[in-house]
């Protein structure tokens, strides 16, 4: 059941006043406050819906599976804007106005307006990774495991790149949802993920071949059900992660993160790719003991974060 929070009076990292922002959230499992807490972010046009009838993340979360609801509370909250709180007027069009920082400070304030001051874990795919680790640098005592998944703790050249991309496509395309998601598909998957998958087959009746109908099929799904504003503001979430901005020295900024943190990249992913990951490893082995780096091996790239459960329930059953 979705519930709200008022964030009231919130000033965002560019300085920017907002009187009240609502945000809201999801749990399931243990109720709050009986067991330990786990946050699950959602990735760009994900929601609050972690595990049950819709869950994006059902080979997962639930019942007896890794992060088991019989054992822990899930929360998750809608980064503000997203539309998936059912209320038109909660969409943002000034889409510049959130970073990924700011949406971790707002998480914090929600957090805060639930009591809530330790969670056993945050896990987060993608710009939901970011935002976790945004939420780790923002609260260093508050997360014990600090899951990031498929992500960095900052956007790199190439992946601001493709969402200055998405953005022009967003901004200028006849039909932008569906436009930019043809785009986008290409940096979720992979050649091999594709060759895998279809082949050069040729569907007769479409007169197209089948990776064709395939990513028009992926533009008109998400043109189905992701809002043009929740996009452009996503987007532009994904391509402002950093943790170090304003702050300083990397080095710093993690060794004040208490957090066990485990790293999860997919080997084939090109968009936040496994070769990054590995240089943050190195550089936080440095200053810290508690990091670890785990790898997914699949041919499907980025997405293989919502494909490859098996893996990713062995790389995880230790932290749940
Ligand atoms: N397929 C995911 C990838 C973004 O990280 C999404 O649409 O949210």
């Amino acid at each position: 059941m979705l519930q709200e929070l008022d964030i009231l009076n919130y000033t965002t990292i560019k300085g920017r006043s907002i009187d009240q922002i609502h945000l809201t959230y999801e749990v399931f499992g243990k109720p709050l406050y009986t067991a330990p807490i786990v946050l699950v972010n959602h990735a760009l046009t994900g929601n609050s819906a972690v595990c049950g009838e819709h869950g994006w993340w059902n080979g997962l979360i639930g019942k007896d599976k890794c992060i088991d609801t019989n054992r822990y509370t899930v929360l998750s909250f809608n980064i503000p804007g997203n539309g998936y709180d059912g209320k038109e007027e909660n969409l943002i069009e000034e889409y510049k106005i959130f970073n990924a920082r700011d949406i971790a400070a707002i998480f914090s304030e929600g957090l805060k307006l639930l009591k809530i001051d330790k969670l056993h874990a945050v896990i987060g795919g993608s710009v939901g990774g970011g935002i976790a680790w945004e939420l780790a640098a923002l609260n260093p005592s508050l997360i014990t495991h600090l899951i990031p998944v498929a992500t960095d703790w900052k956007s790199t050249d190439w992946l601001k790149a493709n969402c200055l991309v998405q953005e022009q496509i967003l901004l200028n395309s006849k039909d932008p949802v569906h436009d930019a998601r043809l785009h986008a598909m290409l940096i979720y998957r992979s050649p091999e993920s594709f060759k895998q998958k279809f082949n050069r087959t040729y569907n007769d009746e479409k007169d197209m071949y089948n990776i064709e109908s395939w990513l028009l099929y992926h533009g008109e799904k998400l043109d189905g059900r992701f809002a043009l504003s929740a996009y452009k503001e996503l987007n532009h979430i994904l391509a402002n992660i950093d943790i170090t901005k304003g702050r300083g020295d990397f080095d710093e900024v993690v060794a004040s993160i208490q957090s066990n943190i485990h790293i999860i990249s997919v080997d084939s992913d090109i968009f936040f790719t496994a070769e990054e990951d590995r240089a943050t490893f190195k550089k936080l082995k440095r200053v810290k003991q508690n990091v670890t780096h785990k790898i997914i091996n699949s041919v499907h790239g980025h997405d293989a974060f919502l494909i490859e459960f098996e893996q990713l329930n062995a790389l995880l059953k230790d932290v749940f």
